[in-house]
């Protein structure tokens, strides 16, 4: 039988940008037109890739800017990260450099399993930022960087299937670090 890895994945980002849509995308297949802010909802969803099983386990978290105080439990077993901006806000892009500055503080300046995602690309003419801007940050972090739309279901799966990858990337590039050190 098939080990099943837990997996904790906090999506944050600026108000409005699509972080619940995502995930409501992603675990129930339907997009939500309407607008509710979100307090914090979790979701939970088996994923397999491969010969591999996770449990999948999301935090949405409410909108956050670049004054808010991440929590603990923003930091604590979290495994990974998907940070998301709105392609037509170059507010929600700046909001998510400052997210991220302070999960790598949190972290102790290791390498952090990320996702950045820019979302909305459907509303492309009322573009804030560009897709280039987007992976130079995501460049600059070491990250891995997409553009979705929530609203047509486009590349949705790959961003959650993404961070899971991205969580094996920095686990095995710390353990070939430590392995380095033990020869
Ligand atoms: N056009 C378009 N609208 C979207 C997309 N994703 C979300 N929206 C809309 O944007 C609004 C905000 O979406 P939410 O998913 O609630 O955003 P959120 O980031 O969770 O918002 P907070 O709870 O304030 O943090 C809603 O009206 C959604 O229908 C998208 O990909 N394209």
């Amino acid at each position: 039988m098939p080990l099943v890895r837990y997996r904790k994945v906090v999506i944050l980002g600026y108000r409005t940008v699509g972080k619940t849509s995502l995930a409501h995308q992603f675990v129930e297949s339907e997009f939500l037109e309407g607008y509710d802010p979100t307090v914090e909802n979790t979701y939970s969803k088996i994923v397999t890739l491969g010969k591999d099983e996770f449990h999948l386990h999301l935090v949405d978290t409410a909108g956050q800017d670049e004054y808010s105080i991440l929590p603990y439990s923003f930091i604590i077993g979290v495994h990974g990260y998907v940070l998301v901006y709105s392609v037509t806000s170059l507010h929600s892009f700046q909001v998510v450099q400052s997210l991220y500055q302070k999960l790598h503080q949190g972290h102790g300046k290791t390498r952090l399993p990320v996702v950045l995602v820019g979302n909305k690309a459907d509303l492309s003419p009322d573009r804030e930022v560009h897709e280039v801007q987007g992976k130079k940050l995501a460049e600059s972090w070491g990250a891995t960087f997409m553009e979705s739309s929530a609203r047509e279901n486009q590349l949705t799966q790959d961003v959650f299937i993404k961070v899971i990858h991205e969580i094996a990337r920095v686990e095995n590039f710390y353990e070939q670090e430590s392995r380095c050190y033990l020869m």
